[in-house]
């Protein structure tokens, strides 16, 4: 049994992890950006590693995000309790509605259109992060760039803390391969009507440095 397998969605997001890392075990890919490209590239990681008698124990989807304003600050850490896919439904003239609710069995689903993150992974991280915001993460397909959609989503859960692009689709990876998942998150952005200005790319990817150590 190999360790821990880290995904990023970019070769930034990869490098910051493994300069934190102190466990050798722990195998960080970047995977691509969005929840199809990472949730395929994950896969194909976990059935080679299978395949070659290396199966990995546990996977982690972590990177940057975007931060709800008041829920979780730029530059902080945040640990995913579940990783949503916010935008998997229909609109309609009376707003969004929620796969879930558009009568799809769960399987179509690959289990539901959220993933717990796994309790003893989670806990372990919580213990060691203790400063960590600690709530669901949203997975988008489309950034979140006005304040209308960012008020929607965040009254659509309240339990949110973040958004990112890969989390669901990389829980769904690591579900499928029977595998305990979590999502690990450094706020590099406040989520509202996009200014790029105000993104804070190096403080996170220095957070996303700090908090690695935790993982191993
Ligand atoms: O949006 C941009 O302008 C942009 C341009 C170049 C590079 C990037 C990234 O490296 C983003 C990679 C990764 O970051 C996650 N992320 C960060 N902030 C947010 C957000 O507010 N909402 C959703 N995802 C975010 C995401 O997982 C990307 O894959 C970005």
């Amino acid at each position: 049994m190999t360790g821990l397998l880290v995904v990023t969605a970019v070769p930034a997001e990869a490098e910051a992890v493994r300069a934190g890392l102190t466990d050798p075990t722990v195998t960080v890919r970047p995977v691509g950006v969005g929840p199809a490209v990472a949730g395929a590239a994950t896969a194909r990681l976990l059935a080679l590693a299978e395949a070659t008698g290396h199966p990995f124990r546990a996977v982690v989807s972590a990177g940057i995000g975007g931060g709800f304003a008041g829920r979780a600050p730029v530059g902080g850490t945040v640990l995913g309790t579940r990783s949503v896919a916010a935008d998997l439904g229909a609109e309609s003239p009376e707003g969004f509605i929620p796969i879930d609710e558009l009568g799809m069995p769960p399987e179509w689903l690959g289990g539901g259109p959220s993933v717990d993150a796994d309790p003893g992974l989670l806990a372990d991280l919580r213990q060691a992060l203790p400063a960590a915001t600690v709530g669901a993460v949203l997975t988008v397909t489309t950034v979140t760039g006005t304040a209308a959609s960012t008020l929607a989503l965040a009254d659509r859960h309240h339990d949110a803390v973040a958004e990112a692009m890969e989390g669901y689709g990389v829980a769904v990876a690591a579900t499928q391969a029977g595998l305990p998942f979590v999502e690990l998150r450094t706020v590099s952005n406040p989520i509202g009507p996009r200014d790029r200005d105000t993104w804070r790319m190096r403080e996170a990817f220095a957070a996303l440095t700090e908090a690695a150590r935790a993982l191993g």
